[in-house]
């Protein structure tokens, strides 16, 4: 019997690209609404109520009144907004932020998908908090460099539309120093304090790399490059989307002609963990594409733990 599945949003950035990777799947039926009734309530609570998992690629005000149209126990949601990544109730769609995570997300009906930035972000700050590593009360700082596909439609129009000299540089952004992912980014690493947040948006369609820069003076008393890529390492053993890259990895600068490559895990659901370290200092990156491990990716890996498939199937 075929799992049944509605995209809610299915117009969407994160909608169209969860369509594609449906697309190859003999083992979903995919439940289409009528595009001139896709804000239409009643036809929406119907197939949400229909469907085995509904994914939400919707703003978070749609997100929430999603939520509230589905008044059976059977349907999974999977939330690719930001409405529910804190909230009570709701699993952090992440199998790998820590063993025990694929059970809660096996057993859910709740599930949020993280942020294209904070997932980068939590991949690399939680194995060092749980390794004690990083101390919880430590501030931590992180920029991000992603693509903007990330904006949605909107942003995309604006960047595809050409001829605004303003958007041909890289437009940091998120200055108010509340951007919508530190509250998760703090959450679920573990942090006591928020961290400084600062993601640049480039003229360029997806890929994203977050890079979190350590004194290692401010760290547990002894680390090393040696003992950061460790936990690293260990953390990630065995993990099919998270590689971590050999330590200060010298080819992959060296073959950039030492500029680093953002989009590099494009259409894949990889994440790829980096050490740049010398003997005080380090920077952590993470490198991912923010429509595959960042959004769409991502909610289909947990669609597929959650029904007890491979979870790379399709991916
Ligand atoms: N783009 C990305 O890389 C990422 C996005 N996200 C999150 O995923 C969610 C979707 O983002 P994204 O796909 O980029 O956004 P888009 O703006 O590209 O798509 C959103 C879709 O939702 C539709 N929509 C809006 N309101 C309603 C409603 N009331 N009922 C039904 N449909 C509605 C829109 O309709 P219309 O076609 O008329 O505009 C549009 O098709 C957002 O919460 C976003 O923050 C998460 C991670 C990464
Ligand atoms: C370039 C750009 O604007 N990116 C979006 C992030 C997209 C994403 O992952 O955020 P949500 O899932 O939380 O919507 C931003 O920084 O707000």
């Amino acid at each position: 019997m075929k799992h049944r599945v509605f995209v809610d949003g299915q117009e969407g950035t994160t909608g169209l690209r969860i369509h594609e990777y449906l697309a190859q799947r003999a083992d979903i039926e995919v439940l289409r609404i009528d595009p001139e009734r896709r804000k239409d309530a009643a036809e929406r609570a119907r197939l949400l109520n229909e469907a085995d998992v509904a994914f939400l690629c919707l703003p978070d005000a749609a997100a929430r009144e999603a939520a509230a149209l589905v008044t059976n126990s059977k349907t999974c949601l999977i939330d690719a907004s930001t409405a529910h990544r804190t909230a009570a109730g709701w699993v952090f769609g992440m199998p790998e932020l820590a063993p025990g995570q694929r059970d809660k997300i096996r057993a859910a009906k709740r599930i949020s998908n993280p942020g294209c930035h904070s997932s980068a972000f939590i991949l690399l700050l939680r194995p060092l908090v749980d390794a004690g590593i990083v101390p919880r009360e430590l501030a931590v700082s992180a920029t991000s460099i992603t693509g903007y596909s990330g904006g949605g439609k909107k942003m995309i129009e604006q960047y595809e539309a050409g001829g605004d000299a303003k958007l041909d540089s890289p437009r940091p952004y998120g200055l108010t120093l509340a951007h919508k992912h530190v509250p998760e980014m703090t959450a679920h690493t573990g942090l006591s304090v928020k961290p400084v947040f600062q993601p640049i948006v480039g003229n360029f369609l997806k890929g994203l790399a977050v890079s979190v820069p350590l004194h290692l003076s401010q760290l547990k008393p002894g680390t090393t490059a040696e003992s950061l890529h460790a936990a690293f390492a260990q953390r990630y053993e065995g993990e099919r989307f998270i590689r971590v890259m050999p330590l200060r990895d010298p080819g992959t600068l060296e073959q950039e002609g030492g500029f680093f490559d953002v989009q590099a895990c494009n259409d894949t659901n990889r994440v790829d963990v980096f050490v740049f370290a010398n003997d005080s200092q380090a920077i952590v990156m993470a490198r991912l594409d923010n429509l595959g491990k960042g959004a769409s990716g991502a909610a289909v890996q947990s669609m597929n733990v959650h029904l007890g498939l491979d979870e790379g199937l399709g991916l």
